[in-house]
């Protein structure tokens, strides 16, 4: 079996609709980025785009409309044409319907922007679903992740969308208003042309300067937002309330919102005087067109009339111009990190089928993280029919070398071998197989038993019996039991569920394990937090279980060894000693010195 090279991706699969049906869609990885924006809005809700945006190009052409029908009334009424009820119901229409069209519009275009919302967060969590494990031990993936997600949090896709058209409105208005102005004067047609140039030349000055603060003050509002997450929620916030140091971390944070705020009214600043200094700008060039307006028209009162409402209506139809261009700018470097994350390679692995596994052969296993070697080439085999367990000091290797067998640890080197199968680790192998794990940070996600129980697993497989006996074998049926709604009680009161006591998630995830029919377990301190007559009837268990599954798991606890029938005692990422638990008891080892406290107390 090859090892497999994920391709550069330039295109992503999306979700959409339902989980039938997928749509492949390019996310232009090239293209300009308020382009880019237009192309994901009009692919997220083709009809609210499609309507609001030619609700919005209409309503930009009504100054220049304005501008032809009073001239036309002008016209009939100084040549004494009598027929001048339609120009004057038309007008009456233009008017009148102007401002409920603008209501509407403004309605059509919130509904879109809430589904470009939601399908940009759709896209990101598609994108997420799809990351390898080993990709989050990087914290330069971990940066881009959070980076990407400033965009779905803020709104910046539908942002930058609605400011694009927004400006391709104005651009509508500045030309068909010089189209109209053409006949009464050339020259304040051309300078009208030109009004919301003042405004681009300012806001690709302030463009430069919010790409270049952008990312510092993102930064430093991450970390106030984390810090104020960590004594907002539950777990984190009772501990540091009851630490009496949430005041701590209410001010850390609040020094972190300060820079940001400084940036940010730097920026802001900068904004101020581009607005000024294009506003002035803009104001100079509608007099000046005004000046040439009336000094070519100035024998036709109607005309100077005409163009005036018309100058009048596209200053008013421009003024935001400033505005749109400021959020587009601003959106760029979100919306930027945003696509780059979504087109990013992610690797699809090859998942091998293996029903049983006899033996799990580690070849010159070695684990770096940068100049630190946490696992230095080891080898060493496991066999079905018993525990094996890996024991030592903290950050002597054991969580390092379990995550590289799993094949989740990015800086890993080295071969594994089940059975005759090779799975040759590193970044670049994408092959995994299938086994179950409770980690030694295990997550407490807040949903309800049963969908945490099954995360992960063969949902067809499954039924209550089975969960029920998962949780009998790792002492948590009893708990549930007793839980307002059993398999269906909610975990955890943020949501308004129900808190369950830390040894009571550890035996949850326990369970999940225990439901597993993969061929391979690795269980890092499974029971660290469970009580010593539980962890023993469990850890009779999985004695049990060993006989169908192979068990490799870490552990700080003697008592927890007893029934294991290979140990492994590591060091500084090497392996020290190993053996069976009675050889390991021998005098003079580094396992019994390790131990002496626990077995003397035992
Ligand atoms: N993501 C990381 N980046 C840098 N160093 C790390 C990282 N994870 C672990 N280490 C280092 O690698 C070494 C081995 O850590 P590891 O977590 O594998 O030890 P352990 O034996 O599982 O420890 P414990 O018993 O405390 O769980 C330690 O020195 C640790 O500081």
């Amino acid at each position: 079996m090859g090892a497999l090279t994920a391709p550069r991706c330039t295109s992503v699969w999306l979700l959409k609709r339902s989980r039938q049906s997928r749509v492949r869609m390019r996310l232009f990885e090239n293209y300009p980025i308020w382009l880019w924006a237009l192309r994901v809005g009009f692919h997220a809700s083709p009809w609210s785009a499609c309507l609001s945006t030619l609700l919005m190009m209409t309503l930009a052409l009504i100054p220049a409309i304005n501008v032809l029908l009073v001239r036309g009334l002008a016209e009939r009424l100084t040549s004494g044409d009598g027929n001048i009820l339609p120009l004057i119901l038309l007008a009456g229409l233009v008017f009148g319907a102007g401002g409920a069209l603008e209501q509407i519009t403004y309605a059509l275009s919130r509904l879109h922007a809430i589904r470009l919302e939601n399908f940009v967060c759709v896209c990101f969590d598609t994108r997420l679903a799809r990351t390898d494990a080993r990709d989050y031990s990087s914290s330069g993936f971990m940066r881009r992740v959070r980076n990407a997600r400033q965009s779905t949090v803020e709104g910046q896709v539908s942002s930058q969308f609605q400011a694009s058209i927004n400006i391709i409105c104005a651009v509508i208005t500045a030309a068909s208003l010089a189209f109209a102005l053409w006949d009464l004067s050339e020259k304040a047609a051309l300078v009208s042309l030109l009004a919301p140039v003042p405004t681009v030349i300012a806001y690709a000055w302030y463009g430069r300067k919010e790409s270049h603060y952008w990312p510092l003050a993102s930064e430093e509002m991450r970390r106030a937002t984390y810090l104020t997450d960590q004594i907002a929620y539950q777990r984190t916030g009772s501990e540091l309330a009851s630490l009496d140091a949430s005041v701590e971390v209410a001010r850390l944070s609040r020094s972190h919102r300060r820079k940001h705020l400084g940036i940010r009214q730097r920026l802001e600043g900068m904004a101020v005087w581009a607005d000024v200094l294009s506003g002035l700008a803009t104001i100079l060039l509608f007099c000046g067109a005004l000046i040439f307006l009336y000094q070519d028209s100035v024998h036709e009162t109607g005309a100077v009339f005409a163009g005036i409402i018309g100058l009048m209506s596209g200053i008013g139809a421009m003024a935001g111009i400033g505005y749109q261009i400021g959020e587009l700018v601003t959106s760029i470097p979100a919306n930027s990190h945003f696509r780059q994350f979504i087109n990013s390679g992610y690797r699809d692995k090859e998942r091998l089928r293996l029903k049983n596994v006899e033996t799990l052969r580690v070849v010159d296993l070695s684990v770096h993280y940068d100049a630190l070697c946490a696992v230095n080439n080891i080898s060493m085999t496991a066999y079905r029919g018993g525990v094996c367990a890996l024991v030592g000091e903290n950050g002597s290797g054991k969580t390092s070398l379990i995550k590289a067998i799993m094949n989740v640890q990015d800086n890993a080197d080295g071969s594994i071998y089940l059975d005759q199968t090779r799975i040759r680790l590193g970044r670049d192998n994408n092959v995994s197989y299938p086994f179950a794990v409770v980690q030694q940070d295990y997550g407490r996600y807040e949903i309800s038993v049963r969908e945490l129980l099954v995360l992960g697993q063969d949902h067809e497989r499954i039924t209550d019996d089975s969960l029920w006996s998962a949780l009998t074998q790792a002492e948590a049926a009893g708990f549930v039991e007793n839980l307002p709604k059993g398999l269906e009680t909610l975990l955890g009161v943020q949501w308004g569920g129900v808190d369950v006591s830390g040894g009571q998630w550890q035996r949850l995830a326990l369970a999940r394990a225990f439901l597993s029919d993969a061929p391979v377990w690795f269980l890092d301190e499974p029971t660290s937090a469970i009580d010593a007559p539980t962890e023993q009837r469990i850890f009779d268990r999985l004695a049990e279980e060993s006989k169908n599954h192979l068990i490799i798991l870490s552990s700080h606890r003697v008592s927890t060894l007893r029934s294991a029938q290979q140990i492994f005692l590591l060091r500084e990422g090497n392996i020290v000693e190993s053996g069976t638990y009675s050889e390991l008891l021998a005098g003079g080892t580094e396992f019994r010195r390790m131990f002496e406290s626990q077995l003397s107390g035992n």
